[in-house]
C-alpha cells in the first residue's frame, strides 16, 4: 500500500487546497445521494457504497465501470435528432450525474464542444424558457437588491467558491438581448472551466443580474422566466452590481470574478472600476483581446512578418473589437519600444458610422483612443474603402454582420498582401463576416483565416501544384485562453489580474500554435489539446503574477516543471471517488474547501 502511494506522482500534492485525489467525504444517502449530481454515480456504486449509502433496493444489480457508463450515454446522446436536442440531453445528464457528464465530454471533446458551447449554446438561450425544467445557478433580482447577500450565501461558506461567471444578458454572444437566458452562457462557460481547466465544478458559481430585458419577443412571451419589464439601467442597475460585487467578496473573497456577455456601455466600464480591486477579468474584452492575439502572433508568423509591419483593421467596434484593439495595441508597443499612442497608429476601427475619426461623434473613451486624427474628407470610409486606403495585412470581423467581408473586399485586401489575415470572428456561426471556403476560395488558398465559431475543414485546389488540400480553420475564441487565465489566477489566489498576466497569457497559447512549427497547420491550437494548452497558460500567468507581486497563495513551486505539477494535480479531473459516510456536521475540513462537497451547508437567515 505505501509503495503503491509513493508510485503516485500526484499524492505529494496530496495537501494542496485544491487536490482531489482522497476519498469524497458525503453525507447524503438513499434517494437524496441519487438525486445530487456531484455525488451520484448511479450504476457505478460499489457493493460497498450500496450498503454505506442505503442504496441497495435502488439501482439494478449489475455495478458498471465509468467506462461503461459513458458508452451507455454516448449511445442515447447520438440518437437525438439534433444538435438542439444533444444540448438538452447533455444538460439533463449534468443535472444527474457530473462525473459522467464531465466524462463523456472529455471523452468526445472534439464532437461535443460546439453541442455544449457556441454556436449551439446560443439556440439553448435564445429558448430557455422554452426548454426549461430545472434551475441552474442564481438568478438575482434588480428589485431586491436588498437580499441580494442572502441570496448569493445560500451557496456556501467563504471556502468554497473559486470561480464565478456573472452576466446581465444584455449582448449574450451576437444574439443580444437575451434577459435571464443569460444564466445559460454563464453555465457554459464555468463548463468550460471544468472541461479546460479542471476548476472543481462544484466550486463555482454561474450568476444572472435579472435586470429586465429589451427583448420585445421575450417581453410578450407568456412563457419568459425573467422579469417581464424593460431593462432597468442608471443608478439603480450601478448599485445592483455594486452590491453584487461587494456580497461575492465579502462571502466568497477567495473567488475569481469573470464578466461575460455585458453591454457595450456597461462592459468595459464595469471592467475598469473593479479590475484595480479585485481580481476580475472581461472575457469578451480581454479574452478576446488575447486569443485574437495569438492568432496574430501565429499569422504574421507564417506570413514572415513583424509586429511593426502590422496594419489592422477592426470592423464593428464594440466590446470585443476594441479589446482586440487594445490587446494588439500594447503587443505593438512593447515589441517596437514605442508608446501605445503612436502603436495605435497601425490599427483602424470602422462601426456604423464608418471609420472612426476624431470627427465621429459619441465616441466612448475606449473607441477615442483609436479615432483616426488624419484627414479622411473625400475619401470613403466604409470597409471598403479602408481596405482601398490601408492596405491591412489583417482583418477582424466583430460586427455581428453576417457576410459583410464580401468577395469585392477580400480580392481587394489579397490583391496588397500576400498572406491577408482573416479573423471573422462573430458568433455564433450564422453571424460570420465570412465563411473560410470563401475565404479561401477567394484568395486562391493564401488566407490565414481563424473563426470565432467552430467550422470543418475545407478541401480545395490550393497546394503548391494545385492539388486539393484540406486546410484546418483553427476556432478564434476566446476560449482557448480564458480557462487557463482563469485557473492561474485560482491556484495563485491572484489579488488581481494585470496587463502583465494577460500578456503572459497570450504567450502560453502561442507556445502552442500548430502554425509556428507547420506553415500550413491552424494558426491556434484546438480543443484536442485544451487541458494541456490551459496548464501552460496557468503556469506563464502564475509566474506572471508571482513577478508582480499579486499571488497570495503560499509554496507556488519555482521550478517550471514542478509548478505545471503543481498546476495539474490540482485540476479536477471527471473520476468517480471513493465516497465516504460522514455525518453533516462532524464532516472534517478533508481538503480544505471541500466542505462544500460534502452535501450539507450551514443555514444562514
Ligand atoms: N470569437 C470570440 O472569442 C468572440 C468573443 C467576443 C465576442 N465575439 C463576437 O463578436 C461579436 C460582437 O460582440 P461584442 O460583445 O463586441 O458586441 P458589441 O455589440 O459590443 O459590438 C458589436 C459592434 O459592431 C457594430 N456594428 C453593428 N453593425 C455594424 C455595421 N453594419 N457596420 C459596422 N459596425 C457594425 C456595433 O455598432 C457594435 O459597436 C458577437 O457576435 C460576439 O459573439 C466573439
Ligand atoms: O461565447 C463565445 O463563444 C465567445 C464570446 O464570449 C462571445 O460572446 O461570442
Ligand atoms: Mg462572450
Amino acid at each position: 500500500m505505501a509503495s503503491q502511494q509513493q508510485d503516485n506522482p500526484a499524492d505529494k500534492f496530496d495537501h494542496l487546497p485544491l487536490s482531489t485525489h482522497k476519498p469524497l467525504e458525503c453525507a447524503l444517502r438513499g434517494t437524496v445521494l441519487l438525486n445530487h449530481p456531484f455525488f451520484n454515480k448511479g450504476s457505478a456504486f460499489t457493493r460497498e457504497e450500496r450498503r454505506d449509502f442505503k442504496l441497495s433496493g435502488l439501482l439494478p444489480q449489475s455495478i458498471q465501470t465509468l467506462e461503461q457508463q459513458v458508452q451507455r450515454a454516448y449511445q442515447q446522446y447520438s440518437a437525438r435528432a439534433d444538435d438542439l436536442a444533444k444540448n438538452t440531453f447533455l444538460t439533463s445528464m449534468k443535472e444527474q450525474n457530473e462525473v459522467l457528464y464531465f466524462r463523456l465530454l472529455l471523452d468526445h471533446l472534439e464532437e461535443m464542444f460546439s453541442v455544449v458551447y457556441t454556436p449551439t449554446e446560443g439556440d439553448a438561450i435564445q429558448n430557455f424558457s422554452r426548454l426549461f425544467r430545472r434551475p441552474q445557478g442564481i438568478f438575482l433580482n434588480i428589485h431586491d437588491i436588498d437580499r441580494i447577500h442572502h441570496d448569493l450565501s445560500l451557496w456556501g461558506t467563504e471556502e468554497d467558491i473559486d470561480y464565478i461567471v456573472v452576466t446581465d444578458g444584455e449582448e449574450i454572444l451576437g444574439i443580444g438581448d437575451q434577459g435571464c437566458g443569460g444564466v445559460l452562457i454563464s453555465i457554459a462557460k464555468l463548463a468550460l472551466m471544468t472541461l479546460c481547466a479542471g476548476i472543481h465544478p462544484n466550486r463555482v458559481l454561474p450568476v444572472v443580474l435579472d435586470c429586465g430585458t429589451d427583448n420585445e419577443s421575450l417581453l410578450h412571451d407568456p412563457l419568459y422566466l425573467g422579469l417581464k419589464e424593460k431593462r432597468v439601467r442608471g443608478k439603480k442597475y450601478d448599485e445592483m452590481v455594486d452590491t453584487f460585487v461587494k456580497s461575492a467578496r465579502e462571502l466568497y473573497p477567495k473567488a475569481y470574478l469573470h464578466f461575460e456577455d455585458f453591454g457595450f456601455t456597461n462592459a468595459r466600464r464595469l471592467l475598469n472600476k473593479w479590475r484595480p480591486e479585485i481580481p476580475c477579468f472581461n472575457d469578451d474584452v480581454q479574452g478576446t483581446g488575447c486569443v485574437t492575439l495569438a492568432a496574430i502572433f501565429a499569422g504574421l508568423h507564417v506570413s514572415k512578418k513583424k509586429f511593426k509591419d502590422l496594419r489592422l483593421v477592426v470592423f464593428g467596434a464594440g466590446t470585443a473589437g476594441v479589446g482586440i484593439a487594445d490587446q494588439v495595441r500594447d503587443a505593438i508597443a512593447t515589441d517596437c519600444g514605442i508608446s501605445k499612442e503612436d502603436a495605435s497608429k497601425q490599427i483602424w476601427l470602422i462601426d456604423k458610422p464608418g471609420l472612426l475619426t476624431n470627427k465621429v461623434e459619441n465616441l466612448s473613451d475606449a473607441q477615442k483612443t483609436f479615432a483616426r486624427s488624419e484627414d479622411w474628407s473625400g475619401k470613403k470610409t466604409d470597409l471598403m474603402g479602408v481596405v482601398k486606403e490601408v492596405k491591412p495585412n489583417v482583418l477582424i470581423g466583430t460586427s455581428t454582420v453576417p457576410s459583410a467581408f464580401t468577395e469585392e473586399i477580400v480580392r481587394e485586401m489579397a490583391s496588397h498582401v500576400d498572406r491577408p489575415i482573416i479573423l471573422p470572428l462573430s458568433n455564433p456561426t450564422k453571424l460570420h463576416e465570412a465563411v473560410p471556403a470563401d475565404l479561401f476560395a477567394w484568395t486562391n488558398g493564401k488566407a490565414l483565416v481563424a473563426t470565432g465559431s467552430p467550422f470543418k475543414p475545407v478541401k480545395g485546389p490550393w497546394g503548391s501544384d494545385e492539388k486539393e488540400v484540406e486546410m484546418k480553420v483553427a476556432e478564434c475564441n476566446n476560449s482557448v485562453v480564458f480557462p487557463g487565465i482563469g485557473l492561474g489566477g485560482v491556484l495563485c489566489r491572484a489579488r488581481l489580474v494585470t496587463d502583465k498576466m494577460l500578456v503572459a497569457a497570450v504567450n502560453g497559447v502561442v507556445e502552442h500554435s500548430p502554425a509556428l512549427r507547420d506553415d500550413t497547420a491552424p494558426l491556434l491550437p484546438g480543443v484536442d489539446v485544451v487541458r494541456e494548452v490551459s496548464v501552460s497558460v496557468a503556469r506563464k500567468v502564475i509566474q506572471a503574477a508571482v513577478e508582480e507581486g499579486v499571488a497570495t497563495q503560499d509554496g507556488i513551486p519555482g521550478d517550471e516543471q514542478e509548478l505545471d505539477e503543481w498546476i495539474a494535480a490540482q485540476m479536477w479531473e471527471p473520476v468517480y471517488r471513493p465516497l465516504k459516510y460522514v455525518e453533516a456536521h462532524t464532516a472534517s475540513r478533508q481538503a480544505k474547501g471541500e466542505l462544500r462537497v460534502v452535501g450539507s451547508l450551514p443555514e444562514r437567515d
